[in-house]
């Protein structure tokens, strides 16, 4: 009897922290108890059947316990073995089925986590919570669905001016497979054509970490602070999740790619569970290099946030995403909602085509580019670089670039450098490139009345220009402001309609089909006023 006394104290103390949320010291609580409950329990004979359906109800409750206390500290796999041991004692122990119905929720793994919420729904506790678990079935089979089909839907939320709580999404992955990448090593692929605006990707980060911003920008400390903690959070969940951790150590460190394995994208599947005997750490100083070459920040070019006051600035590690290279003529975007990445096609795709993302802005000059390039420890070698690194020897587009820099009239700019490529016979792509490269003083001339006063007969429409650049990087949002803020100055009309229409289209390129048109005329709006 010493034995019961002694485990009824150790109960009362782990209750008594896991009540006050000390997750840590009631998960060591609840282990000294499960480990005298086991061995109690090989003590007692049958001759007891009272004590040992004590002890059987005890281990039980301590393990499900135990399981709520990991899943809060984020280590899933040890909670899901505590559920699974709790179930073997008692399989329709109504708490434990809605604790591993949560932390299934938590792994994407949705069909698992509806048989939990369903089987629990059975018990006789479910009477008190049957709305929670009818709440938790429905988010299931949402979620199920999304991800199956991809068929995202944020109008509500927009249209309401993304008050609230950014809506919880699901992961999905679409028509894609890595393989290997003539950039440079492992890229993502289209098996299937995929037009633009289309779904590529919804992934939740593996962590994420923000900042408020006081002003506009960060501070160094707060920059600092902000990475610290980062990389101690993608530290901390490497380890104790062995599936993260061995898909955190295939991602590259930005040295000797073609000697990297080709990942199979069933891998990074939610229903994936892994390699259960995975016991390889990644050392620190990997680590800190996988981070450095894949995580991505909220503000870069080619990301949209959805936030209503963007009063914080976050980086995160999202694990397919990190497969796709850089290119100046990128094909797709990304939108930020909450902690999750939506990857989405900012042009038509083909079936066989490689995914790519600007890492860097492709709205600025082959000079501008490679300097911010260096940053990403890559040198790109893409079609239009490689175009502009020969005629921007070509003295004449040199001097415009000078002319520029020394504050030329942007007018003048736009005038010479149209001439320049109608003299050097660069048409098409290969003028769209250039005329991408000077995005700013195109930008800027349109902009201004005083330039299109002087210069306006003589250099191309802006309409002509914005399509011809949205060729080269797809659906961006400069590109849809001012499109918006053109056909704001001259007003509706009959014409404004099929402005409108178009300007429309472009929005699906730059965030993607997530929404319905009325919201997509409120993204409009939020891009101008941005
Ligand atoms: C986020 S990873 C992209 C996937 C990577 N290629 C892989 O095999 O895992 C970023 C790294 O890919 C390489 N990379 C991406 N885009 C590139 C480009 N346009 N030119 C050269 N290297 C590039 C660089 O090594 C960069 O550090």
């Amino acid at each position: 009897m010493a034995e019961e006394e002694y485990i009824q104290q150790l109960r009362s103390k782990a209750t008594e922290l896991f009540l006050r949320e000390e997750w840590k010291d009631s998960i060591d609580a609840y282990s000294n108890l499960i480990s005298h409950c086991t061995h109690h329990q090989q003590q007692l004979s049958l001759h007891h059947p009272d004590h040992l359906q004590k002890l059987h109800k005890s281990l039980c409750i301590a393990l499900c316990n135990r399981a709520e206390a990991r899943s809060r500290l984020r280590d899933f796999h040890c909670a899901l073995q505590d559920c699974d041991r709790a179930l073997q004692i008692d399989a329709s122990h109504f708490k434990t089925l809605l604790c591993k119905g949560k932390i299934l929720l938590c792994l994407n793994r949705y069909s698992m986590a509806l048989e939990c919420f369903k089987a629990a729904l059975l018990d006789s506790q479910a009477a008190g919570n049957s709305e929670t678990l009818i709440g938790y079935v429905d988010k299931c089979k949402k979620f199920e669905f999304l991800a199956r089909t991809g068929s995202l839907d944020l109008s509500d939320w927009v249209s309401n001016g993304f008050h609230g709580k950014p809506p919880e999404l699901a992961e999905y992955i679409g028509a894609v497979e890595i393989r290997k990448s003539d950039i440079s090593g492992r890229g993502l692929f289209a098996t299937k054509n995929i037009d633009a605006g289309s779904l590529i990707l919804i992934t939740r980060a593996i962590v994420m970490e923000r900042s408020i911003l006081a002003g506009k920008d960060l501070s160094e400390d707060a920059q600092l602070a902000m990475w610290k903690n980062f990389i101690q959070k993608v530290s901390e969940f490497a380890r104790k999740c062995y599936k993260t951790r061995d898909l955190i150590g295939m991602l590259s460190i930005g040295e000797d790619e073609e000697e990297l394995e080709i990942p199979d994208i069933d891998l990074f599947r939610p229903e994936n569970v892994g390699n259960v005997d995975s016991c390889e750490m990644i050392d620190m100083e990997k680590l800190l290099a996988i981070l450095d070459v894949n995580s991505l920040t909220e503000d870069a070019v080619s990301a949209n946030v959805l936030r209503k006051n963007n009063d914080s600035y976050g980086v995160g590690l999202w694990l397919l995403p990190s497969f796709i290279n850089h290119s100046c003529c990128p094909n797709s975007r990304r939108l930020h909602v909450g902690d999750y990445l939506i990857v989405h096609a900012s042009k038509d795709l083909k079936a066989g085509e490689e995914i790519t993302f600007a890492y860097l802005d492709p709205l600025s000059p082959l000079s501008k580019r490679r300097e911010m390039s260096m940053t990403w420890g890559i040198q790109c070698k893409c079609k239009r670089c490689r175009f502009e690194n020969e005629v921007f020897t070509k003295q004449e587009i040199k001097e415009i670039e000078i002319g520029l820099e020394r504050g030329m009239d942007v007018g003048g700019v736009v005038y010479k450098l149209e001439e320049h490529m109608k003299r050097l016979k660069v048409r098409g792509k290969e003028k769209a490139y250039l005329r991408a490269s000077f995005w700013s003083a195109y930008c800027e001339a349109y902009r201004s009345d005083r330039s299109m006063k002087r210069w306006g007969r003589r250099i191309p429409a802006m309409d002509a220009v914005v399509d011809s650049v949205v060729d080269v990087v797809g659906g961006d949002h400069r590109l849809l402001k001012i499109m918006v803020e053109e056909l704001k100055k001259n007003g509706g009309g009959g014409s404004g309609l099929v402005g409108m229409e178009k300007a429309l289209k472009l929005a699906r390129d730059v965030y993607g089909k997530v929404v319905k048109k009325q919201a997509m005329k409120t993204l409009v709006e939020f891009c101008v006023g941005d």
